[in-house]
């Protein structure tokens, strides 16, 4: 199985390094804009083999769509990250239009790929993404409650004081600072609500913490995060190339679920071979529903900003 990673920077190498590692593709190509970039973090990434001891080809090249096809799936990485201070949605400039010629560039050769949008403001990069390929919706993923959720489980597991690999938990809706909804209600330790553990004040202080997750990293790092953001789409990637089946908060475009209708939003999915395979209907109360219809909201208010780019 072919994997082709647009963007060879932060989050582009770290998720060839996961996909490689746990040998979840036979192949991955680096692809990046810069010049010997992706040799560059393909031949670093190479040599990590026989220590770690994978068998995954990792090839880098500079701009040459042609090495990349037949790619059974595409992650779009490609675009600037945000500085300290910023919002994702200040970089949709940018990356509107890196973004779109790259999906266009890769369907050029690999036309049967699933494509997996991490590029942040995400879920309108994911909406552009599929405007201007005319994809059916199944193989168009944007990559986000993935992440929100191993963040929302981390802080979690934190306050509880116990394994976040006990914890379950997932956010749904946009992936922005003010646009993720942390399903509280529904999050359990081993199955028993979390309610029972945690008082009402630490369990907001979970959600605040998680929706600023990413702006916390940035602060730290002077750019946004990579490992887990990387982990994350080489998680999203295995379903898909081993048809696992999992259920993966992901941006998809809806229409008519969860009463919304031409927006690309994160919800809870099942990703296997065909990519998004089913859209879960979750029953939300009343605030969650609220919120979700606030969250779409300015997801699309921004995907208005995208008229020049789509025109
Ligand atoms: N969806 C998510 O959960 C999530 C998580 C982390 C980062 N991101 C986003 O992912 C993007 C990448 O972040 P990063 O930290 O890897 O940034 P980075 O700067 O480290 O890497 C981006 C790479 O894209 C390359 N690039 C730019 N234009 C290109 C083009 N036209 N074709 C090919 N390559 C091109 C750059 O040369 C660079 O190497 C950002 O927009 C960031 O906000 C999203
Ligand atoms: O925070 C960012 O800007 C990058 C990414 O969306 C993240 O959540 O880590």
């Amino acid at each position: 199985m072919k994997v082709t990673v647009v963007g060879a920077g932060n989050v582009g190498a770290s998720c060839a390094d996961v996909i490689s590692y746990r040998g979840i593709a036979s192949e991955v190509v680096l692809l990046d804009i810069k010049e010997g970039f992706a040799e560059g973090k393909a031949m670093d990434l190479m040599q990590c083999a026989t220590n770690t001891g994978f068998n995954t080809q990792i090839t880098g090249v500079t701009n040459d769509y042609s090495k990349t096809a037949n790619s059974n799936v595409v992650v779009i990485t490609s675009g600037i990250p945000r500085k300290p201070g910023m919002t994702r949605e200040e970089l949709i400039g940018i990356n509107a239009g890196i973004v779109k010629s790259v999906a266009e560039n890769v369907l050029k050769f690999s036309p049967e790929a699933i494509i997996v949008v991490v590029s942040n403001p995400m879920d309108t990069m994911t909406y552009l993404t599929l405007k201007a390929t005319g994809l059916p919706k199944n193989r168009i993923i944007g990559m986000g409650g993935a992440l929100d959720s191993s963040r929302f489980r981390y802080y979690l597991s934190k306050a509880l004081d116990k394994p976040s690999n006990d914890v379950s938990a997932m956010v749904i809706g946009g992936h922005g600072d003010t646009t993720m909804i942390p399903l509280t209600r529904l999050a359990s330790y081993n199955g028993i609500p979390v309610s029972e553990f945690l008082s009402k004040e630490e369990l907001e202080k979970v959600a605040a913490d998680t929706m600023v997750g990413g702006a916390t990293l940035t602060g730290l790092l002077g750019t946004s995060a990579w490992y887990a953001p990387g982990a994350s789409v080489a998680y999203l990637v295995d379903s898909i190339l081993n048809d696992q089946k999992k259920m993966i908060a992901c941006s998809v475009l809806l229409e008519g679920e969860y009463g919304q209708n031409d927006i690309c939003l994160g919800v809870p999915c099942i990703i296997g071979k065909n990519g998004i395979e089913q859209i879960l209907p979750i029953n939300l109360d009343e605030n969650e529903k609220a919120l979700l219809a606030k969250s779409a909201d300015a997801v699309r208010n921004m995907n208005a900003d995208l008229k020049s780019v789509l025109a």
